[in-house]
């Protein structure tokens, strides 16, 4: 591939984080400052259905807060298709828009970079807003779509946090995930069981 300057690079901080599906030159893990990761969109088409909507992660404007997830760099030549397939992904089936937001890499000798992040806001129809964890999970546990079910998008993106930012602290994600392993006090849904299956 000849030498390419112009890059665009997408920051997922939900399912694009462990399912990205694009085609990208590198990735790196790090933060967008300004927002909050909450699981208040609805999701009725990869993680719900019309009658029992999924929750997802979107973002929500905190200026104390940060986001940790991951940036992928497409390059030129891939660039129409990879913004193809995100906007029928997250646009046109997930309810997402998308913000310009700034990247610090978690890398301290990377400089910071522009990139494009996919924003569902409360005007949006399947918004469903805040809940206590407790809900929140009782929604999860039940919820299925055309991707797979609820669970597997939140025990997934618990995954990489621990794995990719074991440093952070993000109390809503886990605690999400405590009380949804109550629902099943016996691992049945862990991600280690699913995969022994
Ligand atoms: N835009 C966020 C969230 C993306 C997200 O979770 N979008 C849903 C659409 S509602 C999706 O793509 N789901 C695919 C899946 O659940 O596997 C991100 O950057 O990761």
């Amino acid at each position: 591939m000849a030498h390419e300057t112009n890059s665009l690079w997408i920051f997922g901080y939900g399912s694009l984080v462990w399912k990205p599906d694009f085609s990208y030159k590198r990735r790196k893990v790090g933060y967008i400052k300004g927002y909050k990761r909450r699981f208040w969109h609805g999701d009725d088409f990869h993680r719900g259905d019309k009658e029992k909507p999924g929750r997802v992660a979107t973002l929500v404007e905190d200026e104390e807060a940060c986001t940790w997830g991951v940036a992928y760099e497409v390059p030129e030549s891939h660039m129409e298709e990879s913004l193809q397939y995100l906007n029928v992904r997250e646009v046109l089936l997930g309810g997402y828009i998308t913000e310009i937001v700034e990247f610090v890499p978690k890398e301290k000798s990377h400089t910071p970079l522009l990139a494009l992040v996919y924003i569902a806001t409360s005007d949006n129809p399947i918004y469903l807003g805040p809940a206590s964890d407790v809900e929140i999970a009782a929604q999860i546990s039940i919820s299925s779509g055309k991707t797979g079910h609820n669970i597997e998008y939140l025990l997934r993106l618990a995954e990489f946090m621990r794995l990719c930012c074991p440093e952070v602290e993000d109390e809503h994600l886990y605690s999400i995930e405590a009380a949804l392993l109550k629902i099943f006090p016996h691992g049945e849904i862990t991600l280690s069981a699913q995969r022994a299956l």
